[in-house]
């Protein structure tokens, strides 16, 4: 190509939409190499992270992979680690770990002031880092995402797509597709590039549809042929499926209420997942949690029904449902239906240890913002009481322990 041609990087979508002029997805020198759109970034390499990173370079090893650091000492821990993500099966015969390499890797902050970092567009993005460090991490890759990209977010708790929009892509036409995914399997880390999955499970993938705005993005550009979404859905070891856009809204809020009471009260009795209600007290304290928490998501539903149905043009749509359903009638949302599924969790993960207690046994912050604090913001906007799960906050924030006898004097009603 001649040095002075431009190329325009539009990852084959919305040629028209591109950018031409008016932002860097033009360039004017042959030196660098054109990206592909078919380049899957992951941000976060955690043990999500890890685990769709391998998937994917296992089950397509032609398409690039690039993992996105966030501090520098992850470059020497990945040297050490031979260049490659570790995987060990535990639903296989024999627990043999399987070895993925040919991943590309790039660092998110300068290593000195004069090093420069990648200007590279990026189509494909799957978010997987902390919901608290989102924005912050988005915000170091903004200028390179635009109105073509896609960004999946595979995150715990609820609300990291809302304060992108406003914190980092608060213009809506050049915000990229929104998509979430919700993982049901088991994995954890042994070291920072080698995983155990532990128990099988699949990711259901759906459009997010802002509460303001309809389909986030372009409406047409969300597509089932978006390259990430489509290279998961033929990614074997993941159990990918896509759904309708009040599909993953309802496998989200499910899950909000499963980590909403069973992190933090592991956290706030120290205990593993499988104990915490085998005690009638702490069973008692979750139902009553869930007095509150329940209207709340019921309450979302119903929102998110009326502008799914008006403004929802995927492709890889169901049929929604009729706008006369209302989608919080649905069993599994009743305050019953919502328990059993806690408690089913609880005990098809006995013996974990739930990713909160885990981070406040390290010293480390945890996601309760994204959970109950999310619970607790929705509940102050839509007027419905939300007080036991703030104080839930609290204690979790405080690192503070309680005993099943100091219940009663700390959550109302109880
Ligand atoms: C489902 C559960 C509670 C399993 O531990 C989890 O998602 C977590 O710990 O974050």
């Amino acid at each position: 190509m001649p040095l002075t041609l431009k190329r325009i990087f539009v990852g084959g979508r919305n040629l028209k939409r591109a950018f031409i002029g008016k932002r860097t997805f033009i360039r004017t020198s042959a030196a660098t190499a054109m990206p592909s759109s078919t380049t899957i970034y992951v941000l976060g390499i955690g043990n999500l992270g890890k685990f769709v990173a391998h998937s994917l370079k296992r089950a397509h090893a032609e398409t690039p992979v690039t993992l996105l650091f966030h501090r520098a000492s992850l470059m020497s821990e990945w040297e050490s680690a031979g260049r490659g993500i570790e995987c060990v099966s535990l639903e296989g015969a024999e627990d043999v770990p399987d070895w993925a390499t040919g991943f590309d890797v790039e660092l998110l902050q300068p290593l000195s002031p004069s090093s420069s970092l990648s200007k590279e567009p990026i189509a494909n993005l799957i978010v997987a880092s902390k919901t608290y460090m989102t924005s912050a991490a988005l915000g170091l890759i903004k200028h390179r995402l635009g109105n073509t990209s896609t960004v999946l977010f595979l995150q715990n708790g609820m609300g990291t797509t809302d304060e992108v929009s406003s914190s980092v892509f608060s213009d809506p036409d050049s915000r990229p597709s929104y998509w979430a995914g919700i993982c049901s399997c088991g994995v954890y880390s042994t070291s920072p590039f080698s995983i155990v999955h532990a128990g099988r499970g699949p990711i259901l993938l759906g459009p997010v549809v802002s509460k303001n705005e309809g389909v986030i993005g372009n409406n047409d550009s969300i597509k089932s042929n978006d390259a990430v979404i489509q290279q998961l859905l033929t990614t074997p070891t993941l159990e990918a499926a896509a759904t309708t856009a009040m599909g993953i809204k309802k496998a989200q809020l499910q899950k909000l209420i499963v980590n909403a009471m069973i992190n933090p009260l592991t956290a706030i009795f120290r205990c593993k997942n499988g104990e915490l209600f085998s005690d009638p007290p702490r069973l008692a304290l979750m139902r009553l949690l869930l007095r509150e928490a329940g209207p709340i998501v019921r309450a979302i539903l119903r929102e998110h029904s009326t502008t799914t149905t008006t403004t929802t043009t995927t492709t890889t749509t169901t049929t929604p449902p009729p706008p006369s359903q209302d989608p919080a009638d649905d069993e599994s949302f009743t305050d019953e239906g919502l328990a059993a599924s806690v408690l089913r969790v609880a005990d098809n993960t006995a013996r974990n240890t739930s990713s909160m207690l885990q981070d406040v046994l390290a010293g480390r912050k945890t996601e309760i913002d994204y959970i109950n604090g999310y619970l607790v913001s929705e509940g102050q906007k839509l007027g419905l009481p939300h007080k036991n799960n703030a104080t839930v906050v609290e204690l979790v924030e405080g690192k503070v322990v309680i005993r099943v006898e100091d219940i009663q004097e700390r959550f109302h009603g109880a």
